[in-house]
């Protein structure tokens, strides 16, 4: 069935693949019958303000191509709306996508789902403030090591992709110190020096860093994974762990279950889907169901 579609292409994503895939989505969109609005920007503020412009006034479904950065985009756009998200896998770390069971770089078979697949309702985090009122995430929000190594990783030109992210995380780590958190989960206060807090939708991060192996994008509940204070060389040695999810029986890494998270460090920002997001305090909360996506019939396990 024809639908009205607006779509969302970012370019640099995947490191400059993303304007070929992006162009090769439009094309099959409009030889399936849809009716598509092409609100693609010439950097992200343009994009989101073009889409919100058209999603407020009615779409069936927001197809995004791009990594998690526009995955993010469109979760912000369709949180707790009717309009669907569908997910043109094109980034370098995809984990949205992986975590969905979404095709990934096969932009045909990630198209064909908007008529052949289903629709699946997830939960997604919600964080509120009075300066910039609601904003949302579907993956991880993270706030320590992470979102410093994020935001060099922003500000760096060169190189692409992930070789970005392992550069910013040699250039932080020398002089990274644990930061004094204050955690909220469901009202219960934990206090403690930690190298990163973090709340946790979907399982992974970066590009297959499993931080919460076990989280659920259906159960109503954040995963919320601590890494109390390490040495660096003990940082650096359960670091490559989290690629299998195994650093979780670490001692010093705990993982709780909670609905509402408040997060206070002092000075510290946090990144959610992989983008700059909140200054720290934060308070996160699931809004179970709060995002129809598009997935496949039978989601892979
Ligand atoms: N024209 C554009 N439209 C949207 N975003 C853009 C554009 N140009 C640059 N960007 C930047 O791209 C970033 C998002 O990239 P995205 O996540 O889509 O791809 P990626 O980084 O290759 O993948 P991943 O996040 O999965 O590793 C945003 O921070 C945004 O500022």
């Amino acid at each position: 069935m024809s639908q009205r579609v607006a779509l969302i292409v970012n370019p640099t994503s995947g490191k400059g693949a993303g304007r070929a895939l992006g162009a090769q989505a439009l094309r099959l969109l409009l030889e399936a019958g849809h009716e598509v609005v092409d609100v693609s920007g010439s950097d992200y503020q343009q994009a989101r303000t073009q889409a919100r412009q058209v999603v407020s006034d009615g779409v069936d479904t927001v197809v995004v191509v791009g990594g998690d950065g526009m995955v993010h985009l469109g979760v912000n756009l369709c949180a707790a709306t009717s309009a669907r998200l569908a997910v043109v896998a094109a980034g370098t770390g995809n984990d949205f996508a992986r975590n969905l069971g979404l095709p990934v770089r096969d932009v045909s078979a990630a198209v064909a789902l908007l008529t052949a697949g289903s629709t699946r309702r997830i939960d997604l985090g919600r964080v509120s403030d009075g300066v910039v009122g609601e904003r949302w995430f579907g993956g991880v929000l993270g706030a320590g090591f992470d979102a410093v190594v994020n935001a060099r990783a922003q500000r760096m030109t060169w190189p692409r992709g992930q070789m970005r992210y392992n550069l910013a995380v040699l250039r932080e780590l020398p002089v990274f110190r644990p930061i004094p958190y204050a955690v909220e989960l469901d009202g219960r206060r934990i206090e403690t020096r930690a190298m990163l807090v973090a709340v946790a939708n979907t399982t992974s991060f970066g590009g297959g860093m499993r931080v919460c192996p076990d989280a659920d994008v259906t159960d109503g509940l954040f995963d919320v994974m601590i890494v109390h204070a390490l040495s660096i060389p003990a940082f650096l040695r359960v670091f490559p762990k989290v690629y299998s999810g195994t650093h979780i029986t670490h001692p010093a890494v705990e993982i709780h279950r909670a609905r509402r998270v408040r997060l206070e460090a002092s000075g510290i920002h946090s990144q959610a889907d992989g983008e700059t997001f909140a200054d720290l305090p934060i308070d996160a909360e699931v809004v179970p169901g709060a995002l129809r996506v598009v997935t496949p019939s039978e989601v892979p396990a």
